[in-house]
């Protein structure tokens, strides 16, 4: 058993948390709190051992109610790897307790690329980040992204890929963020640091990233085109996407027309959270006009990293393969959206079973 601390326990960390648990060949030792809320509540419903953060808070934990089973060092002391889920910045203030603890680590996309060994999507780097000592997974955009153009590149090549990302102003939980009534250029100049990123991950693929910000919370969206090698049509496009475990094709006639009903389906279709692990890929965007693929795709950010962190500890602690780990991080987590409305419906739907 690999034996996982989650050190930053909010959007992220949380979910990180629940995914780790769930893996056979995992056990979560415990998460850190820095203050007794009700995302430490949350935890200790959930089962999981609370440690705290910093060091002289234990006492304000014990007065809200919320025994913790120790400090942070308590937790890196009991690990074989720990994952930062810490706000941009705070996991490069923590590494060099990681490192004193001599506790492998996994950091996340708002850190810079050059705090980790390597920069990890399971789609595109997992076996070159093999061996690493520690390493990132990138952003939920790049992640998105990453899982694209890897599939794309490797069929027909890609000569060029040009992506507009418009962003979510913040989380759900998030109601200090905005813009509340703006869309904004973020960052006003280009490449946004996503494709940059993709690079970390696909070094050989040519990309440029813009991006704005919008006034919404539940999902990233992207107008993707990708200049390929070759010229495949619409059709094989739609095959070979829809063939990958971490692409979601929403189907032509499902009436999902955006964010909200995708959400909406999530949690129609009983997933924790309502979480969209996939990209959401709609089917009748993908068109191929000579070597020109457009489309679109959605990305929910508070979702997509968190099977890419629990095959970026297999990667870091174990000799298990990419297609090994994917497959049982999928088959735990149940990732895979399969609608019954696919390919018309009539293949699957257990109504048409019964005609
Ligand atoms: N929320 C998102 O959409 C995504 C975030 N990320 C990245 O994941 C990382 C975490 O982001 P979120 O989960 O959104 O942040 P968050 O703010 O929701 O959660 C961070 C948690 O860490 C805690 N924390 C703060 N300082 C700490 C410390 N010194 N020690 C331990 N815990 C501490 C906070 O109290 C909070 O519970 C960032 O690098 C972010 O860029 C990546 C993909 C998507
Ligand atoms: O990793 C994310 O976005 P990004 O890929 O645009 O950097 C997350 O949505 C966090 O973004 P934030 O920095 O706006 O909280």
């Amino acid at each position: 058993m690999i034996r996982v601390g989650v050190n930053g326990y909010g959007t992220i960390g949380k979910r990180v948390a629940d995914a780790v648990a769930a893996q056979p060949d995992m056990e979560l030792v415990g998460v850190t709190k820095t203050s007794p809320n009700y995302g430490a509540e949350g935890a200790v419903r959930r089962g999981y051992d609370l440690y705290a953060a910093i060091d002289d808070r234990v006492d304000e934990f014990e007065a809200a109610g919320l025994g913790v089973a120790g400090t942070l060092a308590d937790l890196l002391d009991a690990v074989d790897v720990v994952v930062d889920c810490c706000p941009s910045g705070v996991g490069e203030r923590n590494r060099p307790t990681y490192e004193a603890h001599d506790v492998p680590a996994i950091y996340q996309g708002g850190e810079d690329a050059d705090i980790a060994d390597a920069s990890f999507n399971a789609r595109g780097s997992y076996e070159a980040a093999r061996g690493a000592g520690s390493l990132r997974v990138v952003s939920c955009n790049t992640t998105g992204l990453s899982r694209l153009l890897a599939p794309l590149d490797e069929t027909y090549g890609v000569e060029k890929a040009r992506v507009t990302l418009v962003r979510r102003g913040g989380d759900p939980s998030e109601t200090d963020r905005g813009p509340i009534n703006d869309v904004v250029p973020d960052p006003t100049t280009v490449p946004s640091h996503h494709g940059p990123d993709v690079n970390e991950i696909l070094p050989d693929v040519d990309v440029d990233t813009a991006a704005l910000r919008a006034p919404v919370t539940a999902m990233h969206t992207h107008s993707v085109n990708v200049t390929l090698d070759e010229e495949p049509s619409t059709e094989a496009v739609r095959d070979l996407l829809g063939g990958e475990s971490r692409v979601f094709l929403i189907p032509e006639g499902a009436g999902i027309d955006g964010a909200g009903a995708l959400k909406d389906y999530a949690a129609d279709v009983g997933r924790p959270r309502g979480d969209l692990w996939e990209n959401c890929v709609w089917e009748e965007s993908i068109s191929v006009e000579g070597r020109d693929l457009y489309l679109f795709q959605n990305v929910h950010q508070e979702a997509d990293v968190v099977p890419e962190n629990v095959d970026a500890i297999r990667a870091l602690a174990t000799d298990a393969s990419r297609a090994e780990s994917v497959a049982r991080t999928d088959e735990s987590l149940g990732v895979g959206l399969d609608s019954l409305l696919s390919d018309g419906g009539a293949a699957r739907s257990p109504l048409a079973a019964d005609d």
